[in-house]
């Protein structure tokens, strides 16, 4: 439904390009020079490993293609991104699940540092690795009033690693995020504006993504050699952490994975869902 959306509305431009793989779809202004990326994996966009692999070679794709700007957003009724696929961490494989954490730290990097300005669309519920999705973009748009948005890992039992808090604490500020994370809280749209964790709320999807395109079209007089530069300065903390640790990161969270407790927090949260 979006994808037609976006693409009716980009067709009165001169040119778009359109490219579809199953769980992904992308399309480019050539006039405006914006891509949108959608998210279409049912029924909840869970991050697993091949969409995660998706994900990252679609931002590859963008760097080659020097778009402009980027919006990310969904196809799904009520789902912007469940977060990292819950089903993968029930009685996990170490390897494949190694697998996933390494494509999720490099694909976050790719997201967090792009040499475009991007703009998350969030039309549906985003906890988690969604909510992390969304904070790594430069700018949020989330559609309200009855959608949620948060880090809830420590309500499966399980830390959101270092990076996803840092990511936190660079949108809302230390003390808010320290709250936030404990406490696994999601946010309402309108609660989410309130705390700086998105920047507007709108009622409707085709708002969202005019606002979106709105907020690019501020860099069209901004140099993008300045704005990558300025960017880079503002995260390279986080992202030099994870740089620095990445292997420690990984081993922290395959062991801890790993552990009858959390093992047991993770089937009690699975069977919750289930309910
Ligand atoms: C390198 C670092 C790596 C890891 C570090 C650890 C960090 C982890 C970060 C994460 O992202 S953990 C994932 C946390 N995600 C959640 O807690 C989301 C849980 N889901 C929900 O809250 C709800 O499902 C929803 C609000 C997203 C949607 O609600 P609703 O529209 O009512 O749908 P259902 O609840 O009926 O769900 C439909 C279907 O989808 C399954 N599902 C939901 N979320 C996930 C998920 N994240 N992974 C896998 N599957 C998920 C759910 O069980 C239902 O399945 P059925 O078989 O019952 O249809």
């Amino acid at each position: 439904m979006l994808r037609r959306y976006i693409l009716n509305k980009t067709n009165t431009f001169i040119n778009y390009r359109y490219a579809s793989q199953s769980m992904l779809q992308s399309t480019i202004d050539d006039k405006l020079g914006i891509a949108t990326l959608v998210m279409n994996k049912p029924p909840v966009n869970s991050l697993n490993l091949e969409f995660l692999e998706e994900i990252k070679s679609q931002l590859t794709q963008f760097k080659n293609d020097k778009i402009r700007g980027m919006i990310l957003t969904s196809d799904l009724q009520k789902i912007f991104c469940a977060g990292l696929d819950i089903t993968e961490f029930s009685n996990p494989n170490p390897e494949r699940l190694s697998k996933i954490c390494t494509t999720f730290q490099d694909t976050w990097l790719a997201l967090y540092l792009t040499q475009f300005p991007t703009v998350a669309v969030i039309n549906g519920h985003s906890p988690a690795g969604g909510c992390l999705l969304a904070m790594s973009c430069d700018y949020r748009v989330m559609v309200g009033p009855n959608y949620t948005i948060g880090l809830n890992e420590t309500k499966l039992g399980i830390v959101a690693p270092k990076w996803f808090q840092d990511c936190m604490v660079a949108v809302i500020g230390q003390r808010k995020a320290e709250v936030s994370l404990t406490t696994g809280k999601m946010y309402t749209t309108d609660q989410a504006l309130q705390i700086g964790l998105v920047d507007e709320s709108v009622p409707d999807v085709d708002n969202a993504i005019n606002k979106g395109i709105q907020f690019l079209n501020n860099f069209q007089k901004i140099s993008p050699w300045a704005y990558k530069m300025t960017k880079d300065i503002r995260r390279q903390p986080t992202v030099q952490w994870l740089i620095d640790n990445k292997q420690k990161d990984l081993d922290f969270v395959v062991k801890s994975m790993m552990s009858p407790n959390v093992q047991k927090s993770i089937g009690l949260y699975l069977q919750s869902l289930k309910k």
